[in-house]
């Protein structure tokens, strides 16, 4: 059973960042499984107390003394998670006999939640994913409504509810052999919540939102990283609150050391991006860590999750690694080719848009400038990997009802591929790929291949030009119609 033990109460009343990485160590390390509503009413009283409006004071010079938080007083503690145990216990008759939750279980505890809500507030609004956001202003977002049904049937004793999560939306999965599935909090704007209903059946399935039914499925240790990636250190659009953002990235560390972040690409993402901004001492570099996140994805999640390579690209672009981000965009180009587009999937529709129209726009730019000695507009293997960055957009709106380019991505696409030389052009080999395989996965839709269509070992060996394998259902020509055009240009 987990619980709030003597041994977490005498952490109070807690003043420093260290104290609450004990409390977060002593719930993961305990024989029993963390207590998610002590966790998340903990890291949210903490979050709110250092950037809501009252504490908007910059704190310019770093604290130095080891009491680098606002007090922490067990009783506040107490009263939220008490509050939270009655509002469930009251409410739902949780016939216990059973054991395993029913879908009728589940879904009356995300009637509870989504019933308490305030009737109309910003829903995009940062800091409202925790159950101190919940039992203090009625407002959660759609992660933390999932979060909070998790923990309530944590409370009313079912521990085969756990959360499920993809790259952009959150569910539960729960039963006998945890196979059973259900939405639990609503996705994007205007569209119907889909609550109590079993996961992408419809054509739903097929698109990105629902990852290949690829999720990341949580133990209850995962959902503690889930609650600790979802903490927010944003003070306002420039600024973070320092010590929130050093609170979870200790956290992070914490549960990457225990092992817990093994499967969860997103989470090993983020301790990356915080890891760029500030390296901790003697850990893994955050290099490693988008790398990490990468294996994560394809070893357990048959290369069907985009984010990790956008995480990669990311980084290597903020550090002018141009070749590298043009390596990982393509490859997250490669994942999102086998996906129909559909109007759940803005998200990362506007990731690609921000990486083709704007990111690598600014790279030619830069390189078109002339000042750079090692340009990537002399190198093959760059002009390969764009090449298939636009072409898994092409392959994407393949057989999708809603369409994916327009003029607007015309122009960026043809000013990039026009600064390459012809000579360098011609030194890339497109080779067409008939695997079977290939061709079935899209159309069929019954089954996705994950292989990586660029070939590593025929392709960027030094002195040999790469050559890019993809293939295409049309006809035999190895791009998409759009993309074959170009080359031949
Ligand atoms: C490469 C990027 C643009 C940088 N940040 C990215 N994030 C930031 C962190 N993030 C996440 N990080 C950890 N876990 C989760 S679970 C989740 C979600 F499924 F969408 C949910 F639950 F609906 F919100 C999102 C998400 C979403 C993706 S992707």
């Amino acid at each position: 059973m987990a619980g709030f033990r003597d041994i977490d109460k005498a952490l109070f009343p807690i003043k420093s960042i260290n104290t609450v990485v004990q409390l977060f160590r002593n719930q993961l390390e305990s024989p029993s499984v963390p207590d998610l509503a002590l966790l998340s009413i903990v890291s949210g009283v903490i979050e709110n107390s250092l950037t809501s409006r009252s504490n908007t004071a910059l704190q310019v010079c770093e604290p130095v003394e080891q009491n680098n938080l606002p007090v922490l007083e067990l009783k506040t503690v107490e009263i939220l998670y008490n509050k939270f145990r009655s509002i469930m216990l009251n409410a739902v008759e949780a016939n216990k006999s059973k054991g395993f939750a029913t879908r009728e279980l589940v879904k009356k505890v995300s009637d509870v939640i989504w019933n308490s809500l305030t009737r109309s507030y910003y829903k995009d609004r940062a800091h409202l994913q925790s159950l101190y956001s919940f039992l203090s202003g009625n407002k959660l977002d759609c992660f933390g409504v999932a979060f909070a049904v998790v923990a309530g049937c944590q409370c009313l004793g079912f521990n085969d509810v756990h959360l499920a999560l993809s790259e952009d939306h959150a569910w539960v999965i729960f039963g006998e052999n945890g196979t059973e599935t259900a939405e639990v909090t609503w996705h994007g704007k205007g569209n119907e919540d889909k609550r109590g209903q079993e996961i992408g059946k419809g054509v739903s399935a097929r698109s990105w939102l629902y990852v290949n039914n690829k999720p990341v499925v949580c133990t209850r240790h995962m959902e503690v990283a889930a609650l600790v990636s979802a903490i927010n250190p944003s003070l306002n659009s420039t600024h973070d609150a320092y010590e929130v953002a050093l609170l979870q990235q200790e956290l992070l560390w914490l549960l990457y050391d225990l092992g817990h972040l093994k499967k969860y690409p997103m989470a090993i993402g983020n301790l990356g991006d915080l890891e760029e901004i500030s390296a901790t001492e003697g850990k893994v570099p955050c290099k490693v860590l988008f790398e990490e996140a990468v294996f994560s994805a394809r070893n357990y999640y048959s290369n069907q999750h985009v984010y990790p390579y956008t995480y990669q690209g990311g980084y290597f672009y903020r550090n002018k690694m141009y070749e590298e981000a043009f390596e990982s965009w393509a490859n997250a180009s490669n994942v999102i080719r086998m996906y129909n587009y559909s109007r759940d999937d803005e998200e990362i529709y506007k990731e690609f848009l921000e990486i083709a129209n704007e990111l690598i726009p600014h790279i030619m730019k830069i390189e078109s400038s002339g000042f750079s000695a090692n340009t990537i507009l002399k190198k093959p293997k760059c002009f390969a990997d764009l090449l298939r960055f636009y072409d898994g957009i092409c392959q994407w709106e393949e057989g999708s009802a809603t369409p994916v380019l327009h003029i607007g991505w015309a122009k960026p696409l043809v000013l990039t591929i026009s600064r390459f030389d012809a000579d360098v052009r011609a030194q890339v080999n497109i080779v067409c790929d008939k695997s079977e395989e290939n061709m079935l996965m899209k159309k069929n839709g019954t089954y996705f291949n994950n292989n990586n269509n660029y070939d590593k070992e025929n392709g960027t060996t030094s002195n040999e030009s790469p050559s890019v394998k993809n293939s295409n259902d049309k006809d035999n020509s190895p791009f998409h119609p759009s993309i074959e055009a170009l080359t031949a240009a």
